[in-house]
């Protein structure tokens, strides 16, 4: 049986990323994967700019007899024209360009003005600073500067980036194709009649919401019935135009789990087992030329094993190359936790602050089929393979539910 740590290594190791190009719309960018590295054509802000409403003035004016004499009007979008009359000053908007010869900006809020029209004065209470209150070209991006680099995920605030610098459009790389199923003779869809023994696919539901965070192309194919022919068919065409093909159910060892056997005869398995729980029968492989990844049938195995394994492998095929690793974040364990060595343990949690700290207590039942355990918790009590029992006040490891999961 693979480690978990083992088993991420293996399958990073066989997947290749996508490589090919595509353009977008920067208002379709988000979450898409950046294919270049992007560097600043332009500077942002393009030019010197005042950083509250006020008075613009040369600080060499002060301190100025009787105040200073109104020149002009600077609003962002119309800026004052020609260089600024010595002892005078310019009445400035936020986001105006700063006029020549000036070199500070007064809030209005710390000036006195006397008299009217071409008559009014401004009168500062204090020395000005050179350089207050403006805001430099290139203050927020230089020309050149490196923003972001290839393999990044966009996100919200990327987009504004891109946008400050006129661009309109994003070269990211092609959306992963992503094949889905769940196998059992047992599953129907939702909405149907239920018969004896049967039970309502709740996989494809999960594990396409948690695909189309990632933004994925998903082709959706159904329940399949748990017949080695009807198996061996679907997947043969699954493995035909996608990168990916994943499966939930029929990775044990059971008569009608098929999975495994299918797989063998007409692709590969590079894995079977790892020591986590829940999700011992993760199973990966190739058919052809996808990739193949098989999630236990029960619902929480499903969710972890997507979670600690399929998604790391989608990440990297999708050509993201993130540093971050996972928060881990320290916490006593608010009751006792039964745990036998052996696989890493994934229990449902809530985390919650507690003082200077954190505590964690469980979601109650941790059987690998109550789903509700999931939905009740915001983290998982991560315990290594190799520990034992927790007792109530132990501190352990918890993984605030991330993206993916919330
Ligand atoms: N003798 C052994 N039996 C089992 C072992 C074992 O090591 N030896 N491992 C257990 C573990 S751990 C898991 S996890 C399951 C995984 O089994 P499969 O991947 O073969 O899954 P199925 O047998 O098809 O289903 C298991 C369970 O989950 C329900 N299920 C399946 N698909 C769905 C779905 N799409 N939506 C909702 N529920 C689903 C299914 O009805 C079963 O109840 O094997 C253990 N057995
Ligand atoms: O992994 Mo099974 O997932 O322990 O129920």
């Amino acid at each position: 049986m693979l480690s978990l740590e083992e088993a991420r290594d293996r399958l990073l190791a066989a997947v290749r990323s996508v490589t090919e190009r595509e353009t977008v719309p920067l208002r379709d960018g988000l979450d898409r994967i950046l294919a270049e590295d992007l560097l600043a054509a332009r500077a942002v802000p393009p030019a010197d700019n005042s950083a509250m409403d006020g008075y613009a003035l040369r600080c060499a004016d002060w301190p100025a007899e009787g105040g200073l004499a109104l020149a002009g009007t600077a609003t962002a979008g119309a800026p004052f024209k020609g260089a600024l009359p010595a002892g005078q000053c310019v009445r400035i908007m936020t986001g105006a360009l700063i006029p020549d010869g000036c070199d500070a900006v007064i809030m209005q809020e710390e000036c006195d003005l006397s008299g009217q029209g071409c008559t009014a004065r401004v009168h500062l209470r204090r020395a000005p600073r050179p350089g207050e209150n403006i805001r430099r070209a290139g203050e927020d991006i230089a020309v050149g500067d490196g923003l972001l680099e290839a393999g990044r995920r966009l996100r919200p605030a990327d987009l504004g980036l891109l946008a400050s610098l006129g661009l309109s459009a994003v070269e990211v790389l092609r959306r992963p194709r992503v094949a889905l199923l769940s196998t059992g003779s047992e599953l129907r869809e939702p909405g149907e009649p239920l018969a004896e023994g049967q039970i309502y696919d709740s996989n494809r539901y999960l594990l396409t919401a948690m695909l189309r965070r990632l933004d994925v192309a998903i082709t959706d194919l159904g329940i399949c019935a748990d017949t080695p022919e009807r198996l061996q068919a679907v997947l043969e065409s699954a493995a035909r135009g996608h990168d990916v093909v994943i499966a939930s159910g029929g990775v044990s060892v059971g008569e009608a789990d098929h999975t495994r056997r299918v797989l063998d005869r007409i692709g590969r398995v590079d894995a079977y087992k790892v020591a986590m729980k829940p999700g011992k029968p993760f199973t990966f492989g190739t058919l052809g030329e996808a990739l193949f990844l098989g999630l236990p049938g029960n619902p929480v195995s499903a969710t972890v094993t997507f979670h600690q394994l399929a998604l790391p492998a989608l990440r990297h095929l999708a050509g993201e190359r993130s540093g971050e690793s996972p928060l881990l974040v320290p916490a006593r364990a608010a009751a006792p936790l039964r745990k036998k060595p052996g696989r890493a343990d994934f229990q449902r949690a809530v985390l919650f602050a507690d003082g200077d700290g954190h505590r964690v207590a469980t979601t109650g039942s941790q059987g690998s089929g109550v789903l509700s355990s999931v939905t009740r918790a915001n983290a998982f009590i991560r315990l290594e393979a190799e520990r034992g029992d927790v007792a109530a006040g132990d501190t352990v490891s918890v993984l605030p539910f991330d993206r993916w999961l919330m």
